[in-house]
C-alpha cells in the first residue's frame, strides 16, 4: 500500500467533537476583539463535513431559543458568535464597549449575491443567480466595502442566528430551483467589531470572515463539458480557488516583489485583507474517509499542506481610524 504523508498544526480524527474544534479555533476567532482581522476557511469536496464544521447539525437557528454552546452539535460559527458576546460582556468591565455588525454574502459564478438582500437569488434553472444588482467590492485601507448590500447592526447572539437563519433558507430557495447550487458557491459569513475603551482612549476595528468554500473537486472529470451551467460553475470554482492558491502563495514568496494576485477572482478580492499578511487565516481542511474519495482527499492534502507550509506574514492590529 502506497502512503502520503502530509503536515498539519492538527488532525481531528472522526472521534472529535464540534467542541473539540472549536476549542482548537477558539483563540484566533476571539482576536478579532483585539483588532485582527481573521478569517477562517472551510476547505474541501463536496459532502466532505464544511458545513457540519462551520454551522453544525443542531438546530441552532430558531432565534434565542437556542443555546448553541449547550448543543453538542453546535459548529464554529455560533460557538465563536457565543464566545465573543460574552467576552464583549466581559471586558466592559475593563471599560470595553462593542459594536457589532454582519453581512452574509455568496459568490456564485465568480458574482456576488446578498443572502441579506431583496433582490438576488431569484434563480433559474438556466444558469443560476441572475443578479438584477451588480455588487462592487472597494477597499479603503484597511476597510473592505461592497456597494448595495446588507450590513446588520447585531445586539445578540440570538439576531445573529436569525440572521443566519434567514441566508440559509435563502440559499436552500434557490438550491431546489438548481440542483446543488449551494456547494458550487462560496458563502462568506462577515462580522464586523468595532470597539472602544473610555478608559484607555483605544479603539479597534476589524472583521471575521467565516468562509464555506464550494466543493474543491475538479468536477470536469464528471461530464460538466456538456452542461454549460456546470461548466460556468466549474470554470468559476477552479479559477476561485486556484486564485486563493495563487495568493496564498504570493503572499508566502518574496520573489514576486510584493504583487499579489487578489483581484483575479472575486473571492480573492472580497477577502484582500483578511487574506493579507495583517490579519489572521486559518484553514480548515475536510476530507471524507472513502476510498472512493481518495484521489479528492490527496489533492485537498496537498492544496492544505501547501497553505499550511506558508507564512504570509505578521498579524497587526486595526486601530478605529484606519
Ligand atoms: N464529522 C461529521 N460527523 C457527522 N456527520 C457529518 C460529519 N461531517 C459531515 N457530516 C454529515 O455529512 C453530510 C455532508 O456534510 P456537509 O454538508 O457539512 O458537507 P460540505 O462539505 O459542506 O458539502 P457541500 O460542499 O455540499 O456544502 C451532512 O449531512 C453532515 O451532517
Amino acid at each position: 500500500m502506497k502512503t502520503h504523508a502530509f503536515r498539519f498544526d492538527r488532525v481531528f480524527q472522526p472521534s472529535a467533537t464540534q467542541s473539540d474544534v472549536f476549542e482548537e479555533v477558539a483563540h484566533l476567532t476571539q482576536s478579532v476583539l483585539d483588532g485582527y482581522n481573521t478569517c477562517i476557511f472551510a476547505y474541501g469536496q463536496t459532502g466532505s463535513g464544511k458545513t457540519h464544521s462551520l454551522e453544525g447539525s443542531a438546530n441552532l437557528h430558531l432565534g434565542a431559543a437556542a443555546v448553541p454552546t449547550q448543543d453538542p452539535e453546535a459548529g464554529l460559527i455560533p460557538r465563536a458568535v457565543q464566545m465573543l458576546w460574552s467576552t464583549a460582556e466581559h471586558l466592559r468591565a475593563k471599560g470595553w464597549r462593542y459594536e457589532f455588525e454582519g453581512q452574509m454574502l455568496e459568490i456564485y459564478n465568480d458574482e456576488i449575491n446578498d443572502l441579506l438582500g431583496k433582490h438576488e437569488l431569484s434563480g433559474s434553472s438556466s444558469g443560476g443567480s441572475r443578479n438584477e444588482m451588480k455588487h462592487e467590492i472597494k477597499h479603503e485601507k484597511m476597510r473592505t466595502f461592497v456597494s448595495d448590500t446588507i450590513v446588520v447592526p447585531l445586539e445578540s447572539p440570538s439576531q445573529v442566528f436569525s440572521l443566519l437563519a434567514k441566508a440559509k433558507s435563502r440559499r436552500q430557495t434557490a438550491a431546489t430551483l438548481m440542483n446543488e447550487r449551494s456547494s458550487r458557491s462560496h458563502c462568506v459569513f462577515i462580522l464586523r467589531v468595532k470597539g472602544a475603551n473610555a478608559l484607555t482612549g483605544e479603539s479597534c476595528d476589524a472583521t471575521l470572515s467565516l468562509v464555506d468554500l464550494a466543493g474543491s473537486e475538479r468536477v470536469n472529470a464528471s461530464g460538466s463539458d456538456k452542461d454549460p451551467v456546470r461548466f460556468t460553475e466549474t470554470k468559476s470554482i477552479n479559477k476561485s480557488l486556484s486564485s486563493l492558491n495563487d495568493v496564498i502563495t504570493a503572499l508566502g514568496n518574496a520573489k514576486t516583489g510584493g504583487h499579489v494576485p487578489y483581484r483575479n477572482s472575486t473571492l480573492t478580492w472580497l477577502l484582500k485583507n483578511s487574506l493579507g499578511g495583517n490579519s489572521k487565516t486559518l484553514m480548515l481542511l475536510a476530507i471524507s474517509p472513502m476510498a472512493e474519495h481518495l484521489n479528492e482527499t490527496i489533492n485537498s492534502l496537498r492544496f492544505a499542506s501547501k497553505v499550511n507550509s506558508t507564512v504570509i506574514g505578521t498579524a497587526r492590529r486595526v486601530r478605529a481610524s484606519e
